[in-house]
């Protein structure tokens, strides 16, 4: 299993650049929290690793298809129940299915309730599950820890490392709060690109 490796990325939202010079490496069984204030580019850094658009420039290893991101939305379908949904990944992604799954997010009680009639935060604990399926080693993750309680949240906490570091994974989470995980942290705001890259200018207020 080889390193993450982020070097030199620049990226742009809406034709805009909004984060420039990011580099960083995390190796195998080892995680990074990005910080910075909303709208500094999270998403959009997590997005270009993922490979879901291009950087501006700068380059990226060890993602591509070892690479499961998961967004703030959930994307499941509000008709499959909670079995069918982490069957119908399970089967998408070509992996098992572990029992355990339903442990690990608290899902024991909800196997057969249809996805659309979840709670915000049950739905995210089904949308996490998502990663104890698909297997993918390095895992990308936007406000993973959105609508859940506490003890949701040492749960998803406890996946990432017990299962997910301990076997060697990869994890990169933008958050804003402390998991308990003491996981080292990058500060993207010294990476904000420059105003004129921007394209901002203090005429427009004029
Ligand atoms: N579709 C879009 N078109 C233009 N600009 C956008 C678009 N989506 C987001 N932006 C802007 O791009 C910048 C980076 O957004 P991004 O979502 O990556 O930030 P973030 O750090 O993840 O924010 P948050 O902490 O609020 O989730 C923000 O200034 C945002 O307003």
């Amino acid at each position: 299993m080889s390193d993450l490796l982020v070097e030199d990325l620049a990226v742009a939202r809406g034709g805009v650049p909004v984060l420039e010079g990011v580099s960083f490496r995390v190796a195998p069984g080892r995680g990074l929290v990005l910080r910075g204030p909303n709208g500094i580019g999270k998403t959009t850094l997590l997005r270009a690793i993922a490979g879901l658009q291009p950087p501006l420039s700068g380059r990226v290893e060890g993602a591509g298809e070892r690479a499961g991101y998961a967004s703030h939305a959930d994307g499941i379908k509000p008709a499959l129940t909670v079995a069918e949904t982490l069957g119908f990944w399970a089967d998408l992604y070509r992996a098992e299915l572990p029992e355990a799954v339903y442990d690990w997010f608290d899902l024991a009680d909800l196997r057969d309730r249809p996805a659309g009639t979840l709670s915000a935060g049950q739905g995210r604990r089904l949308g996490l599950a998502r990663l104890a399926v698909i297997g993918r080693e390095v895992l990308l993750l936007d406000e993973p820890t959105v609508s859940l309680d506490a003890a949701s949240v040492r749960r998803f906490a406890a996946f990432i490392r017990d299962r997910h570091l301990a076997q060697g994974g990869i994890a990169v989470l933008a958050t804003h709060i402390d998991l308990g995980l003491e996981l080292p942290e990058i500060d993207l705001t010294p990476h904000r690109a420059a105003p004129e890259a921007r394209g901002g200018s203090d005429e427009a207020f004029l």
